[in-house]
């Protein structure tokens, strides 16, 4: 079994986050662990507290991981602010891991930010670099790099002006556009459009963090960056077509579907 690690902030409602990781995780079969940045208290309305980590319990989190267990694949969601930035970056570049997946979460869907702005410049200057791929969506993408994305054209040009960052790998995803749910994915060479059409819910509590835990398990599993995010695609779109309607606001994608389906806990 391969070892996949999320470095993450805590969603009390379960959806997104450090929560959403772990479930995607198991559902890809790999082992999870967890670096907690931060503990938010948030549910499908809002996100209504939040407390950071401190650096030193952060940097001892990943201490206590890579000094003992091989670590397969890293994904990255909620960084909070410049320490905690920094404290990641150190752990990265001392311990190296194969597979880095650094999903740029700057604003909850219910619009809290998540990310300090005046992190920002640390993210993309301390993390950027060392990741196999970054996975902005419309908004970040525009916030990294300063220009306004209105269509697929635009998402090309900021996948262009991402890469030249420093990750190996962008993917710019289209979730938030009006169309379709088109996903690109730049290689430095060649751009890939993944396509799916919107499905049409208000569910979608988590989908950044699910789509990047699972292009981590995918890495981890051996597949190649082009195989692990066309499955991750395919595996966010399911679980998306069978989000489920839990509390008052924004639910949650279903992590589990294809799983049960075969396994006949679900006959519908
Ligand atoms: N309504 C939808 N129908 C189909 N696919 C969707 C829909 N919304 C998002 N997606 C897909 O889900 C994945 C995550 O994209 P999205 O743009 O929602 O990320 P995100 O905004 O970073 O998520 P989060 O806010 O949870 O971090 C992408 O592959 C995107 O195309
Ligand atoms: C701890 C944590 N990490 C990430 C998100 C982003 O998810 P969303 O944009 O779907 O609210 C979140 N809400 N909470």
């Amino acid at each position: 079994m391969k070892n996949v690690l999320t470095i993450a902030g805590s969603d009390s409602s379960g959806g997104a986050g450090i929560q959403a990781d772990l479930k995607t995780f198991s559902a890809h079969g790999v082992f999870g662990m967890s670096v907690i940045t931060a503990v938010t208290a948030q549910n499908t309305q809002g996100v209504f507290a939040v407390e950071d980590i401190s650096p030193e319990l952060i940097a001892k989190q990943i201490e206590s991981i890579f000094e003992d267990i091989r670590v397969h694949a890293v994904k990255i969601g909620m960084v909070s602010k410049i320490e905690t930035i920094k404290t990641i970056a150190e752990g990265l570049k001392k311990y190296k891991p194969d597979n880095v997946v650094l999903d740029p979460v700057m604003v909850s869907k219910s619009g809290y930010h998540l990310l300090k702005p005046e992190a920002k410049e640390a993210l993309i200057n301390k993390l950027l670099p060392l990741a196999t791929i970054v996975t902005p969506n419309i908004h970040e993408a525009e916030v990294i790099t300063g220009i306004k994305i209105n269509s697929l054209k635009d998402m090309e040009k900021a996948a262009y002006l991402i890469k030249n960052m420093g990750p190996k790998y962008v993917l710019v995803k289209g979730g938030h556009l009006e169309e379709n749910a088109t996903d690109l994915l730049f290689d430095g060479n060649n751009i890939e459009t993944l396509t799916t059409k919107k499905i049409n819910t208000k569910n979608t509590h988590g989908t950044g963090c699910t789509l990047s835990s699972a292009i981590a398990s995918n890495l981890a599993n051996g597949y190649s960056i082009h195989e692990a995010v066309k499955l991750s695609k395919e595996y966010i779109t399911t679980a998306i077509e069978n989000s489920l309607d839990i509390g008052k606001g924004v639910g949650p994608t279903h992590h589990f579907y294809t799983l049960y389906k075969r396994s006949g806990v679900i006959n519908e």
